[in-house]
């Protein structure tokens, strides 16, 4: 990884920027103009409310900029500092700030409208930024090696939960979360009944060939937003919904060669062992720790700074190598901070790269370089402090509506890490 922390300046077209995706609060847009310094990277851009960004040349709109500025340059001193040590150096892909004037942002806005999902088009790329993040692609429309048959094959994975929480400090009621998952269990919150997916994450992450390999045909039953597969840049499902063979070109290779790299990189059991550690009060302890910390002052609603974070990160590794497991020691601020970590890291998303995956019509599927890929973590931003109190919420609606669908305790499926 390599993470440039001056602010850069590059002549940016607005026709050059293609859309490729977008969450709640970025667009994602690749470059296919001809500068060889652009070639192979995206730009992130944030987005703002509708409307929310009219007054440009507002004093508002000028504090709100250099705010945004200072997010985002903390957001590239917490990938490097914090989630780079964690996840390893090598999942973090390279990044810098580059400046991006109005009429850029304003003209990318207008060009990729028309393709924006209808679920997101309360927001747009907000045109006060003045720096946006670039960063390597990693979907492309176009296979590495144009000559062959061959396809661009990204899958993505967000799997939103490492391991079953080990805090002692849980409500009666709670005490299923001991046994049954969180994504397990927020599918009855997300989808009816009979439409809750079999996916478990804890599958995924159990280090056992067989079990990843059926927890990937689990996603590709019930994808939903988590598990996406984009063909030459596209995401694809066939006429149910699901990944299929009928989708994308040998669904059952690929299925098994992302198996392969998620029983073999370390990424994934680093990732499940650093949320087990982070969650070890779990939100329902965490939330009277935020009411205190914010009574007393030692938290405020300013959300924390890269310092703060820095001072979070170097007091857990210092617990975590001294193996202690006394969590009495650990102070209120200490513990809210470490679930904003733990919660930051359960919503990233994997996304791994196939650069010259096999076409439909190719026979001898092992001559191809199917097996050479570039796997990197994306959505990485620290979640916000604020937030406490709705986790606390969601998490108790999660519960309760796991309950209402699951009552007899003998007749749930518990997960198993
Ligand atoms: O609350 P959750 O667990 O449903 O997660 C949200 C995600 O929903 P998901 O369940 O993955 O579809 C949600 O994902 P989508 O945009 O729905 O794909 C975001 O990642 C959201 O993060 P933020 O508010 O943008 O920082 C996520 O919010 P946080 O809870 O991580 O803040
Ligand atoms: N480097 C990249 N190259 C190609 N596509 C990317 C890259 N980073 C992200 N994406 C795609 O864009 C989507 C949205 O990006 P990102 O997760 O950064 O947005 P977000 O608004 O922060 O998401 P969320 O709603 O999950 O908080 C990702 O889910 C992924 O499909």
């Amino acid at each position: 990884m390599s993470i440039s922390k001056g602010l850069v300046d590059i002549q940016l077209v607005p026709a050059d920027w293609d859309y490729v995706e977008e969450g709640i609060e970025n667009v994602i847009v690749s470059y296919h103009g001809k500068d060889p310094k652009l070639q192979g990277w995206v730009l992130r851009l944030t987005k703002c409310d509708v409307g929310a960004d009219a007054d440009v040349d507002s004093h508002e709109a000028s504090l709100f900029r250099n705010k945004e500025l200072q997010r985002k340059q903390d957001a590239l001193e917490f990938a490097a500092s914090i989630v780079s040590p964690i996840v390893g150096d090598e999942y973090v892909l390279p990044q810098m700030l580059v400046n991006v004037s109005t009429e850029f942002l304003l003209q990318v806005r207008e060009n990729i409208e028309s393709q924006r999902p209808t679920k997101r088009l309360a927001k747009c790329i907000d045109s006060r930024q003045s720096a946006s993040m670039l960063t390597k692609e990693m979907i492309s429309r176009t296979p590495a090696d144009n000559t062959q048959d061959v396809h661009s094959v990204t899958v993505e994975l967000k799997p939103k939960c490492m391991a079953l929480p080990r805090s002692e400090f849980f409500a009666p009621e709670s005490s299923v979360k001991h046994r049954v998952c969180w994504y397990c269990m927020h599918q009855y919150t997300l989808h009816e009944d009979g439409n809750v997916s079999k996916f478990c994450p804890l599958e995924l992450f159990s280090g056992d060939r067989d079990r990843i390999a059926r927890s990937l045909d689990h996603f590709a039953q019930s994808p939903n937003n988590n598990f996406v597969v984009f063909v030459d840049g596209r995401s694809v499902v066939d006429e149910q919904g699901k990944i299929s063979d009928k989708c994308v070109p040998h669904w059952d290779l690929l299925r098994d060669t992302v198996a392969d790299i998620a029983q073999k990189e370390d990424l994934f059991s680093r990732l499940q062992l650093v949320q087990r550690e982070l969650d070890s009060f779990n939100i329902e302890s965490v939330l009277p720790k935020y009411k205190h910390a914010m009574e007393t002052g030692t938290l405020t609603t300013e959300e924390p700074g890269i310092g703060a974070w820095l001072n979070t990160y170097t007091e857990f590794r210092k617990r975590l190598d001294s193996g202690s497991n006394d969590d009495s020691i650990v102070s209120d601020c200490q513990a809210v901070m470490e679930l904003i970590l733990a919660t930051t890291l359960r919503d990233v998303s994997v996304l791994i790269k196939f650069d010259s995956w096999p076409a439909r019509n190719a026979t001898d599927t092992s001559s191809l370089e199917h097996s050479k890929y570039t796997i990197g973590v994306v959505d990485h931003d620290p979640k916000k402090l604020s937030n406490i109190p709705k986790y606390h919420k969601l998490d108790r609606d999660i519960v309760a509506t796991y309950l209402q669908h699951n009552p007899d305790e003998a007749r749930q499926r518990p997960c198993r890490e």
